[in-house]
């Protein structure tokens, strides 16, 4: 395998594919075709240089990336590749001599199996061994003088800009300067008396001192923020945003910030309560030379979270997915419990596992702040897209089921088995799609009947206040298998399947690379169900006929239709009024779901 540098005039980049293949990532030309060559001596005698063919490579629609068939011993250990694109648009790189583009890429072999990902710092997990390697030879630590040197600086000390502010001054960086709004200084410099923490008035007095600013504000306020304190940024310092969509936040960086700034910009794929250990951690190598970004990896290996390297664009489609839509099942979810004014942990009609995971990340997002999800969904172009696949994935299989036509849902749901998973019809295997289009074997992430009883019985546990005591209980909270649950219609199930399998998602692709806790059980969830193919069958049949759902889950395409159209819609007072109050009517239940939530994510995590 092999990795690539880039050169800092380019924005694609190479990376390794498990099979031996050859990936590109192409951010900006609309390329349909890539030929592969590498530089080699010609043996004309004359001592000059030659391209020796290893082959095309197509391009990959949906995150614009391309691959193909490139044998891992043919290419060279040291040296260039030479991409040529059949690109029409001419415009984005020297013209050459035939039809397309030539771009060069350095590579270097190494033995690492995963692309765009590298792991920040060793630690002890399995599958990262190879990452941990990798970093070493890749991203050396910071030395004593520069920890002490570099100032970081850190705009917006609201939940993440506090962890990151934490976790830098506690790995040692010495000067770490923090701001909120102005009007929140005083109480700011007492909170924060005693950390270490350098609390500066505002943004301006971060921006002019700092080597490595970050912008931790809310994603609606970042062009008038940055608008604020942009031209105060010192002169070659490295700016970051930490929003959760970053096609707002490019604008504003472009057009507010001094051009002789550079731009990497991060996302951290986890919520601030979260160890970052092992979790992605998007970097965005915008506007700098490698020499910067190198600075910010040895700034940002404090968390030990994994490296995956996006841009801008990517970054977007990757989280409507892995983000977007994934809330607004669960949103939807929410809001059909609230309109039909049931908890669902008391009625009986919802007992199992996969509902007690629904249940918890449904409370989990509930409790959390809306500015957040609002940001994400309404400001990337992408997640309108999805998020309406999804409540229209919703009422087409809704209207099938309404009209018990059986088989046609039954085809159009194991159709999207298919796709998604790479299942025939009757399969029930651990292998799924990879990222290269072949069959793998996956070890499935986290969903066994045992495990999802044990949350469960825990659930069951830290609810029953009414005095629901668990027959089926043998004590250690695992007894109950599923198949003693009564098969129930899944709805936003089948619907998310076959939403990624309209848009050609591949769920295991962004998994790789851009997962949030969240997400990975989301995946995990929906792969438990869709393996099996006779438990897909029965919950078909459950959603076509049997009547006891029909209320829930025209609840459900309602609430689904109504998020839908609020993120079309973009309007953040309606969807905060949405959001506040279904959030309402669970309150009161948020402490119990957070400790039932948490040992679940556990669970998931170490997994
Ligand atoms: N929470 C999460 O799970 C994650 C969030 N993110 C992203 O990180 C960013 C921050 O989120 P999070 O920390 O959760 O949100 P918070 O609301 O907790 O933090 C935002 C902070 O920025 C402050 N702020 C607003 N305007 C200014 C300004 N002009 N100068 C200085 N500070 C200002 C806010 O102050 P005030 O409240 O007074 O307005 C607030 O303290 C968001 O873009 C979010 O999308 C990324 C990953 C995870
Ligand atoms: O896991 C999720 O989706 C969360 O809800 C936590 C979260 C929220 C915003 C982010 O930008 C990253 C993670």
């Amino acid at each position: 395998m092999f990795r690539s540098t880039w050169d800092d005039t380019l924005d694609e980049r190479a990376a390794s594919l498990p099979t031996g293949q050859l990936r590109i990532s192409s951010g900006s030309s609309a390329c349909d075709e890539l030929k592969c060559v590498k530089r080699e001596q010609r043996s004309d005698g004359e001592g000059g240089q030659g391209w020796l063919n290893l082959g095309k490579l197509h391009v990959h629609s949906q995150r614009r990336a391309c691959q193909g068939p490139i044998q891992e011993e043919t290419l060279p250990s040291v040296g260039f590749l030479r991409l040529r694109s059949r690109d029409r648009d001419q415009s984005h790189g020297p013209p050459d001599s035939s039809i397309g583009l030539f771009r060069e890429f350095k590579v270097d072999v190494e033995t690492s199996r995963q692309p765009h990902i590298c792991c920040s710092a060793p630690h002890h997990h399995p599958h990262h061994r190879h990452h941990s390697q990798r970093h070493k030879s890749l991203c050396k630590m910071a030395s004593s003088t520069e920890m002490e040197t570099v100032e970081i600086g850190i705009i917006g000390m609201g939940d993440m800009g506090r962890l990151y502010a934490t976790k830098m001054r506690e790995a040692g960086w010495k000067k770490v300067n923090v701001c909120d709004r102005p009007e929140n200084y005083d109480k700011l410099c007492r909170e924060l008396q005693g950390s270490g923490l350098n609390v500066l008035r505002d943004g301006h007095l971060v921006s002019r001192r700092s080597d490595y600013i970050i912008y931790s504000v809310e994603a609606a306020f970042i062009d008038k923020v940055v608008e604020q304190y942009g031209s105060s940024t010192k002169i070659g310092s490295i700016v970051a945003g930490q929003t959760s969509v970053k096609a707002p936040e490019k604008a504003a960086f472009e057009k507010h910030l001094p051009q002789d700034t550079y731009i990497i910009s991060c996302h951290s794929m986890h919520g601030p309560k979260i160890d970052p250990t092992g979790q992605p951690l998007i970097l965005i190598q915008h506007r700098a030379p490698d020499e910067k970004m190198r600075l910010v990896e040895r700034i940002m290996a404090c968390f030990k979270s994994n490296f995956v390297y996006l841009t801008y664009e990517e970054h977007d489609t990757v989280t409507a997915n892995t983000q977007a839509v994934t809330h607004a099942a669960f949103l939807s979810m929410g809001t059909a419990w609230c309109c039909s004014n049931q908890y669902p942990w008391e009625s009986e009609r919802y007992p199992g596992g996969i509902e007690t995971v629904k249940i918890n990340i449904c409370l989990r997002i509930y409790s959390a702040k809306w500015h957040v999800y609002a940001g994400l969904a309404l400001l990337n172009p992408a997640a309108k897209t999805q998020v309406t696949q999804f409540a229209q994935s919703c009422t087409d299989l809704f209207k099938l089921m309404v009209a018990e036509r059986e088989d046609e849902l039954m085809e159009r749901v194991f159709a999207a088995r298919k796709k998604v998973f790479g299942w025939e019809k009757d399969e029930e295997s651990n292998s799924i799609i990879s990222r290269t289009g072949t069959r793998e074997e996956r070890k499935p992430i986290l969903m066994s009947d045992k495990l999802l009883d044990r949350f469960h019985m825990a659930a069951r546990k830290a609810t029953s206040t009414s005095g629901h005591a668990d027959a089926t209980s043998d004590g250690d909270g695992a007894s109950v298998t599923l198949s003693q649950s009564p098969p129930n219609s899944h709805l936003s199930l089948l619907a998310i399947v076959d939403c990624w399998s309209s848009l050609g998602i591949n769920p295991y692709d962004h998994l790789d690379l851009a997962a949030t806790p969240i997400f990975r059980i989301w995946i995990g969830v929906c792969e438990y169900l869709f393996r099996s193919p006779e438990r897909l069958r029965q919950a078909c049949h459950a959603a076509a006929r049997d009547h006891s759902f029909r209320a829930d889950d025209t609840e459900f395409v309602i609430a689904s239709r109504g998020w839908a159209q609020a993120v079309q819609f973009g309007n953040f007072d309606s969807y905060q009024r949405r959001f506040e109050e279904t959030r309402g009517f669970f309150e009161h239940r948020f402490q119990e779901a957070g400790a039932v939530g948490a040992e679940m994510l556990k669970v998931v995590l170490s997994n």
